[in-house]
């Protein structure tokens, strides 16, 4: 763990990466509790839209629907106003990027890069199981659309994950084991930042 911390003091921004299922908005509200981070999850953002059926409502739909990605200009716009709109400058942002395209949208728009990256790394078959007995009434929590949402997170979220890496500044948790078991390993990631940057 190479514990990369906030260049900026007053800010500091976390990409948590994994496929459908590893266990990411678990850990996220975990993070929340116990070192008082922003959680913006992109997934919640565009489901919000579709219930608020605004006029990107429909599309996003279809999207989530088919396990797609949304492009990205929407997404990012949806991550920036949260962002802008909060007094909590430490944000861990959930299920984003999740293509190179959503990466490279983030930066151009923002101009900012995250100061670490977690990834939950969990085998497939744990994955499906997770997911479809998650009981959150989610239109794609279902196997035709896990088994397409599993190929978009190999062929379009694992590029993401490898430019973190080679850039070090990915955490790669091992995302099987009890929740507890799993936040034994986010801990020290998030008590090295708070050691610098106080
Ligand atoms: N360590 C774990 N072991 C077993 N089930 C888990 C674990 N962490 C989360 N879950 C459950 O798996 C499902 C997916 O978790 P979630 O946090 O929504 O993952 P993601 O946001 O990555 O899709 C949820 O029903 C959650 O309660
Ligand atoms: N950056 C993102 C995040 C989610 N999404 C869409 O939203 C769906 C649900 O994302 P999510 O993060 O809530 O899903 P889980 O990983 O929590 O199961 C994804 O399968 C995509 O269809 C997207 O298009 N772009
Ligand atoms: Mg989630």
């Amino acid at each position: 763990m190479n514990g990369i911390c906030p260049k900026h003091v007053d800010s500091v921004i976390t990409f948590v990466l994994g496929g459908p299922g590893s266990g990411k908005g678990t850990q996220c509200a975990r993070i929340v509790e116990t070192f008082g981070f922003k959680h913006l999850s992109a997934g919640d953002l565009l489901r919000k839209e579709v219930v608020s059926a605004t006029e990107y409502g429909t599309m996003i739909l279809d999207t989530i629907r088919e396990g797609k990605i949304v492009p990205s200009a929407v997404t990012v716009k949806l991550i920036l106003r949260e962002m802008e709109s909060s007094d909590n400058h430490k944000f861990l942002i959930d299920g984003f990027p999740r293509s190179e395209e959503n990466r490279i949208a983030f930066e151009r728009i923002t101009g900012s890069e995250p100061d670490f990256v977690l990834f939950f790394d969990c085998p497939e078959e744990e994955m499906v199981k997770r997911v479809l007995s998650r009981n959150q009434g989610r239109i794609d929590d279902n196997i035709d659309t896990i088994k397409k949402r599993l190929k978009v997170f190999e062929a379009l979220n694992l590029p993401v994950v490898d430019h973190y890496e080679r850039r070090g500044k990915l955490h790669r948790i091992n995302a099987v084991g009890t929740e507890d078991e799993i936040f034994e390993q986010v801990r020290p990631v998030f008590a090295a930042c708070e050691q610098t940057a106080a």
